[in-house]
């Protein structure tokens, strides 16, 4: 490897473009020597203890906060996220080939969750519902799974949290992403537009948007983005309200951008498999607990997390599917279940009288 400095200023065209060759070498060399280092820590992994994990979402989530740690220089940060979330899938793919399965169809929100997670190396499929998305990783077809929780699209966090219930997978990891809506259609003209196609949701969120630029405009509610994308693919006139993913894939124009009517709406995505993420540095952890109907039984609860001062993300409640009128409780809270205060906190937990705690993960917090 040549280690000749590089011209940081040079005056002509030829030269500004050989000094980005010189750089390319480099970049290009230093990845092979880093895809190398992979591949022994792959050899390690394999010589280790059967079910030895090659994915290790916690390492992955220090390496990207790290380099936001350092971040400078003209790159935006998320720009570096995509760079090295490529590099570590190219990478890891040499030491063992996964498999994800996501919620489908082809361009969904969680389908690109999914790449963002995952990278582009990965071998990802897409079933038609949640409850196949566990079994494919559930009987062995697909490595990990990758799953809507909290969307405010795809409106299904229930059934990715009754699911639970029964699996036994674990929470590997949680993918966020900022809800970005579009109109798309297969011409790039507003006022050509007769139908707009979208998930309930999604109308509803640019419900204002649309009553203000195209009032007249028929509106059909389809099961995903997805379907409304194909539509507006197949018919002339029709239009359909996407995220940015879906217009390259269906091979639509976007018409118009950020047509939702609330700013800053995130969806959150689960990441399942069988293996347990060891501590990040940063991490959450999720429990399912059922108790007793008994007046002060959810107060007790909350108690043990306030007196560890541990902080609670999210409290969900379901009905379970066993008797009527008895409650579970999703709990998200912060720290790993190795940590100090969040397993005290667990095995207080436990030794409640009448409570039945399932923990369903500790994973690294969204990095990116
Ligand atoms: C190299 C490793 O294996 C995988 C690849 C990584 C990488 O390319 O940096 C990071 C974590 C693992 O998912 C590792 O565990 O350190």
């Amino acid at each position: 490897m040549s280690h000749d400095p590089i011209d940081l200023n040079p005056s002509t065209l030829v030269e500004l473009r050989d000094g980005i060759d010189a750089i390319d070498d480099r970049i290009h060399d230093l990845l092979m020597k880093r895809a190398e280092l992979v591949m022994r820590v792959g050899e390690l992994k394999g010589k280790g203890p059967a079910g030895t994990p090659f994915y290790r979402p916690e390492r992955e989530a220090q390496i990207h906060r790290r380099l936001e740690g350092r971040h400078g220089g003209p790159l935006p940060v998320e720009a570096v996220h995509r760079i090295f979330r490529e590099i570590i899938s190219a990478s890891l793919n040499l030491e063992k080939q996964l498999s994800v399965a996501y919620l489908g169809p082809e361009a969904t929100f969680t389908h690109e969750a999914a790449l963002k997670q995952f990278g582009s190396a990965f071998t990802m499929f897409s079933t038609r519902t949640i409850t196949e998305v566990f079994h494919e990783v559930e009987i062995g077809r697909a490595n990990f799974g990758v799953v809507p929780v909290e969307n405010s699209l795809e409106g299904v966090v229930i059934h990715t949290l009754d699911r639970f219930v029964r699996s036994p997978l674990n929470i590997c990891g949680e993918v966020l992403m900022p809800v970005e809506l579009n109109l798309l259609a297969r011409g790039g003209v507003l006022g050509e537009v007769r139908v707009i196609y979208g998930h309930f949701s999604a109308l509803d969120q640019c419900a204002q948007w649309l009553s203000h630029y195209l009032p007249q405009v028929k509106r059909v509610e389809v099961a995903s983005t997805a379907e409304a994308a194909e539509r507006a693919r197949r018919e002339e006139g029709a239009g359909a309200i996407c995220g940015p993913f879906a217009a390259n894939r269906y091979g639509l124009v976007v018409i118009a951008e950020h047509i939702e009517d609330q700013a800053r709406l995130e969806n959150r995505f689960l990441v399942v498999g069988r293996e347990s993420p060891a501590p990040s540095g940063a991490d959450k952890t999720s429990i399912m607990v059922s108790f007793l109907d008994d007046p002060g039984f959810l107060h007790r609860i909350l108690g043990v997390f306030a007196e560890r001062g541990i902080n609670l993300s999210r409290i969900e409640s379901r009905p379970t599917q066993e008797r009527a009128w008895d409650y579970l409780f999703f709990i998200d809270m912060e720290g790993h279940r190795q940590d100090e205060g969040v397993s005290a906190a667990l095995e207080a937990l436990g030794a409640l009288s009448g409570v039945s705690v399932k923990i369903l993960g500790s994973y690294p917090q969204h990095a990116l």
